[in-house]
């Protein structure tokens, strides 16, 4: 689902209205129309009253229609204008004039000057005061009156989106943002919504179709996609009738290092599941008994080290290689890495120290070392940081904002995927960024990028290009993981766990 900017949401309002042969007002009839209906479904005898904050702009016109809906239906309903300019849009206007005629709320006005309202428990409070066309800091008073909501036991709806939220940029240190408990936006998601900055004020997100030209969305072209389902399913490719092992390619994990051998067991094992061919195995010959006795369906290459990753050769072709999990960071390690990004001739996964290797040697500046490592990071390799990883890679930033920029940039120098795992992964290819909608806390948890790896190893095995295959295996990867919660819950959930659940996650995709 492509996710747009203020622009271009602007863009389709007007073409839609033109293609639809209807006039904003009626558009915006439509919208607040259909939020209203959302609302409804959550109201119920315990709505005490209802606050509705309505801006002068297009989203407190929203605001002023879900108004006089409720009102229409019984609703008690206290409308406050929050008037930070003496200027209103033509449409919020219409449905200003519609609700003092109703003469069924109590309309309310707020000014800097004007005494807060007090919020309770027992309020539903409708946040419609900014919306898409916030482009400055909100005034003080508007700051102070989302401060005091914010501090309060109030329910919130926000419309759109909650007031004090930019599409563009993180919100200042001290600005203050609605905080939501259910957002309800309308045709496109916007993606603030996934960003870590603006966590603590996002709740549940509904969005809702409100019949805008599907042709006109197809043609804005547009770099920022959620990966929901029906992308999942484009990206997804059945499997032949008449197929062999061979179809489904040969795939292979690198990793282990003296202490750390469980991870690149459970990488191997995900890999097995993602539908790959065959799966072999290079790592420390100290853990070979181990990975028979847990994955018999995986072949083991020869390992000329008891304790680390060599560089031995494999003697066939692999179809993909998975690097880097539990490798550790030392001498032979890098060495070992250096050789394999050095002779590796098909698509790689790279993880976990494999990425703090290059990271060092990139940061390092040394000019020999970043000749055998930064240099020969095969171009279209998959990288997966966590955070911590990331900003090894790419730096430092201030805000989400800054950090996608920094993403962006890095995959451009080294012409690399980057699937940067977060609360809301996002896999970024240039300038196209991919945030995912799938995954949970649960997830949160040892070995679960391992399992990542796994499964991204496996998908480039089979033939998918790098980019579909971090894309599907990120949506596959938190899909499992939501289908597995649902059953055990969040707390109980490991990394084995999710790849009991690759099936079912699979199977989402052929429904
Ligand atoms: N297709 C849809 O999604 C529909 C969306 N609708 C709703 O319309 C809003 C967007 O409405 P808009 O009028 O463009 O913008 P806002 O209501 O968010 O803001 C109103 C104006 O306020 C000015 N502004 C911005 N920031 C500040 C600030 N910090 N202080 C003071 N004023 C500010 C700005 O105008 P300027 O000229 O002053 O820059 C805004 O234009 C969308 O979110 C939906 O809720 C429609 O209902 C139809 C369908
Ligand atoms: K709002």
């Amino acid at each position: 689902m492509k996710i747009l900017e203020a622009s271009q949401l602007a863009d389709l309002d007007s073409y839609s209205c033109k293609e639809q042969n209807i006039s904003s007002w009626e558009l915006m009839e439509r919208a607040a129309g259909l939020a209203y209906e959302e609302i409804k479904t959550r109201l119920n005898s315990a709505t005490q009253q209802i606050k509705v904050l309505a801006g002068p702009g297009n989203n407190g016109g929203d605001g002023l229609a879900i108004a006089y809906f409720l009102a229409q239906d019984g609703w008690d309903v206290d409308v406050f204008l929050v008037n930070f300019t003496s200027s209103r849009s033509p449409d919020n206007q219409k449905n200003l004039v519609r609700l003092k005629n109703q003469a069924k709320s109590n309309i309310r006005e707020l000014t800097e000057d004007s005494e807060l309202p007090e919020f309770t428990s027992e309020d539903l409070v409708i946040d419609a005061i900014f919306g898409v066309g916030l482009n400055r800091s909100m005034p003080e008073f508007v700051q102070k009156l989302a401060r005091k909501h914010n501090g309060s036991a109030s329910q919130c709806i926000c419309i759109d989106v909650p007031s004090g939220m930019y599409l563009d940029q993180s919100p200042g240190e001290d600005e203050a943002v609605f905080q939501s408990d259910l957002i309800l936006t309308f045709q496109t998601p916007k993606l603030p919504f996934y960003l870590p900055d603006y966590s603590g004020v996002v709740g549940e997100v509904k969005i809702i179709d409100i019949g805008l030209s599907q042709k006109r969305l197809s043609e804005i072209s547009s770099e920022l996609n959620l990966v929901d389902l029906s992308l999942a399913k484009k990206l997804y490719r059945p499997r032949p009738r008449f197929s062999h092992k061979g179809t489904y390619g040969h795939a292979v994990l690198i990793g282990g290092s003296e202490l750390m051998l469980g991870s690149v067991i459970l990488s191997s094992k995900s890999c097995m599941h993602s539908g790959v061919g065959k799966t072999s195995v290079l790592m420390p010959s100290r853990g070979h008994s181990a990975l028979i006795q847990h994955l018999p369906e995986a072949m083991l290459v020869e390992n000329a080290s008891e304790d680390f990753i060599s560089d031995q050769d494999l003697g066939f072709n692999a179809d993909a290689i998975g690097i880097g999990i539990g490798i550790g960071t030392s001498e032979a390690a890098l060495s070992a890495l250096g050789a394999w990004l050095e002779k590796a001739d098909c698509p790689l996964v790279i993880d976990a120290d494999a990425l703090n290797l290059i990271a060092e040697h990139i940061t390092l500046k040394d000019k020999k070392r970043l000749r055998t490592l930064d240099g020969q990071v095969p171009k279209k390799s998959i990288l997966t940081p966590h955070p911590g990883e990331l900003r090894r890679l790419v730096g430092s930033w201030k805000d989400d904002f800054e950090k996608l920029n920094l993403i962006k940039d890095f995959s451009k120098q080294f012409d690399v995927i980057v699937l940067a795992k977060d609360a809301y992964s996002l896999c970024v290819y240039q300038d196209q960024v991919f945030v995912n909608s799938t995954g949970n806390s649960g997830m949160a948890t040892a070995g679960s990028g391992d399992v990542l790896t796994g499964l991204l190893t496996g998908l480039l095995a089979q033939g998918y290009s790098s980019l579909n295959a971090a894309v599907l295996g990120m949506f596959l990867h938190g899909l499992a993981g939501d289908l597995a919660a649902e059953e055990m819950s969040e707390e109980s959930l490991t990394a084995s766990d999710i790849i009991r659940y690759f099936g079912d996650s699979f199977s989402k995709l052929k429904a």
